[in-house]
């Protein structure tokens, strides 16, 4: 087991003691989800009951210890959750915590709302917000250092005398003993009395920085005896290292959300600090064989809550794991473990390989075998040559998986049959000022017939499909069930006006999966003739290939 050594200073007398003290590394840690309170007060959540229960049942199902499921009485919507949520979810692994504050200034545990609210919510455990920076007492609360104890210690022991396991959060914890240890000492003392549970450290502003932290959890730990827990913000973007830290001197309760939502910048990343804890610390958090559906908990909260995560996330991002320079390819293709600090599937993700301009044989090597290509490595060099000139012409195939898939089949020589274009035309019909129609004429050659078709749309793109199709549906059926689902256009030349190139990609789906292909041109419609009669013929390659 790790250890690590402190000396402790006495807060009440300021003296540093000269005792060395060993806090054994936890071998476990609670982990504690706050996506459904902190979490949703990051600007643009706004989650529903259902979405909010939909949350809690995926939580429970990768295993998290707590869930915090909101402020009951705050509002009807979190009221409501704390009743469905017993009802409607079979937990498996997780409690349910209804958060709220300490009384009011001034007031009594046995009138005060919020304590009320708290207990109607029926849970086993409550997690109490208090103040513990001095200046918040004073200024947010207006009321008196002693006050806000009393509202701290009072407020806990109501709930613990009313069987409640109380999670006590510290509000403002570091900051408040920067500026008064001894007070933000006592307010830890005052929840102890009272019977908290736990005492959690909140850096409420999330500025602290990892040698702080350090420094201060050291304290708390060598003075308190109760659990200690840890809520970080990541306003310095520390929150992860910063309970990273905190476990390592002892703490053994880590809130947080997956995908690190909250207020702000948002709270401790669960999605990052549990891999971190558990893989790389050897302390359990979650049960061991959660760990890997940890990507698609993440990525299925994403779209619950409706907010693309970053792909460069750690461990869960689309890119945590993707390999784009050629030298990293090359050597993963020799030792899968050289340019990855862990074993992607070990956390539910996998390894990427995406070709760029930035490739090398490897990399061509891979991406060809990957498709079933059996390319020489002559075939390989003139493919990695080609690629690069039109990369540096603005074609970007990392994106355009289906272009490139074209590409390296035109390398074996291989050439699409399915049809010849000898020519197309746009017309942009303007009737008058309510109405404006594309119409698009397409000439091409299949089975040796000559098949002429017309199509009608709102823009140039929308009618050269309908010509297109038009012409080649009765030739190829399966057609029908290949679909556009999304069209981009970026210009990338700006400093050009309007004759700038641009670039337009493509995005295109069948009934099993979808493509990406490119078009890059000074002129936007052909740009998007090439993307898509790339996605024309990669949708019949698919229907051929069954
Ligand atoms: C650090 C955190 O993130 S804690 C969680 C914060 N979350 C939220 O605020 C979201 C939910 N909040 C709400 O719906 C509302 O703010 C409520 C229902 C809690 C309170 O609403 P209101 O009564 O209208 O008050 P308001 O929002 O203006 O908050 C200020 C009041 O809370 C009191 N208050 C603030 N912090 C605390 C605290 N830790 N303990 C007790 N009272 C507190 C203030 O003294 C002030 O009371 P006063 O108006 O009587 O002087
Ligand atoms: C409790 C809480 O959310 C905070 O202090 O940040």
């Amino acid at each position: 087991m790790l250890r690590s050594t402190a000396r402790t200073t006495d807060t009440q007398s300021g003296l540093t003691m000269s005792a060395e003290i060993d806090f054994a590394v936890p071998e476990s840690v609670e982990i504690y989800d706050t996506t459904l309170r902190d979490g949703s007060q990051q600007e643009g959540i706004s989650l529903t009951v259902d979405d909010k229960l939909r949350v809690a049942e995926a939580l429970d199902g990768l295993g998290v210890k707590y869930i915090e499921g909101g402020w009951p009485g705050a509002n009807p919507k979190d009221i409501e959750f704390f009743h469905r949520a017993p009802r409607e979810i079979r937990f498996g692994n997780a409690t349910l915590v209804a958060f709220g504050s300490t009384m009011r200034p001034g007031g009594d545990v046995n009138s005060d709302d919020t304590l009320r609210n708290m207990l109607d919510a029926n849970t086993e455990a409550v997690c109490m917000v208090a103040k513990s920076w001095d200046y918040h007492v004073k200024e947010a609360l207006r009321t008196t250092l002693d006050e806000a104890l009393r509202m701290a210690e009072e407020s806990v022991r109501y709930l613990v005398e009313r069987d409640r396991r109380v999670f006590f959060d510290a509000e403002h914890f570091f900051d408040g003993y920067k500026n008064n240890p001894q007070f933000a000492m006592a307010v830890l003392r005052a929840a102890q009395n009272g019977g908290a549970s736990t005492l959690v450290l909140c850096d409420t502003n999330g500025g602290s920085l990892p040698f702080e932290v350090e420094r201060i959890v050291r304290e708390v730990k060598s003075s308190f005896p109760t659990q200690i827990g840890v809520h970080f913000h990541n306003d310095s973007g520390c929150a992860t290292a910063n309970a990273l830290t905190s476990v390592g001197l002892g703490a053994t309760h880590v809130q947080g959300c997956i995908n690190g939502y909250g207020e702000r910048t948002g709270n401790t990343d669960l999605s990052v600090a549990i891999p971190n804890l558990t893989l790389k610390m050897g302390i359990e958090t979650i049960p061991r064989e959660k760990i890997a559906i940890i990507t698609s908990v993440s990525r299925h909260l994403a779209e619950v809550i409706n907010i693309a995560t970053d792909p460069q996330k750690p461990y869960v991002g689309t890119s945590s794991f993707t390999h784009k320079a050629g030298l990293h390819v090359s050597a993963i293709a020799r030792r899968k473990d050289a340019y990855e600090h862990i074993a992607p599937e070990l956390v539910g993700n996998g390894t990427r390989f995406v070709v760029s301009e930035m490739a090398g044989r490897s990399t061509v090597a891979i991406k060809a075998s990957e498709l079933g290509i059996d390319l020489t490595k002559e075939q390989i060099a003139t493919v990695l040559e080609h690629l690069k000139t039109l990369e540096h012409q603005g074609f970007h195939f990392e994106t355009a998986d289906g272009s490139m898939e074209l590409l390296l089949r035109r390398a074996t020589g291989w050439n699409q049959n399915f049809f010849e274009v000898e020519s197309f035309r746009v017309i942009d019909d303007f009737r008058d000022n309510s109405e404006q129609l594309t119409e698009a004429t397409v000439k091409l050659w299949a089975n040796g017939e000559r098949l002429i078709a017309t199509g009608e749309g709102n823009g140039p793109v929308n009618a050269l499909d309908g010509a297109l199709r038009r012409a080649l549906t009765p030739l190829y059926s399966g057609l029908n069930s290949i679909h556009l689902t999304d069209f981009k256009v970026r210009v990338l030349d700006s400093s050009s006006g309007t004759g700038a190139k641009v670039r337009v990609l493509i995005d295109s789906s069948d009934e099993v999966g979808s493509w990406t292909t490119i078009g890059v041109s000074p002129n936007v419609i052909d740009a998007s003739w090439q993307a898509l009669v790339d996605s024309i013929v990669i949708g019949l390659l698919r229907t051929q290939q069954g």
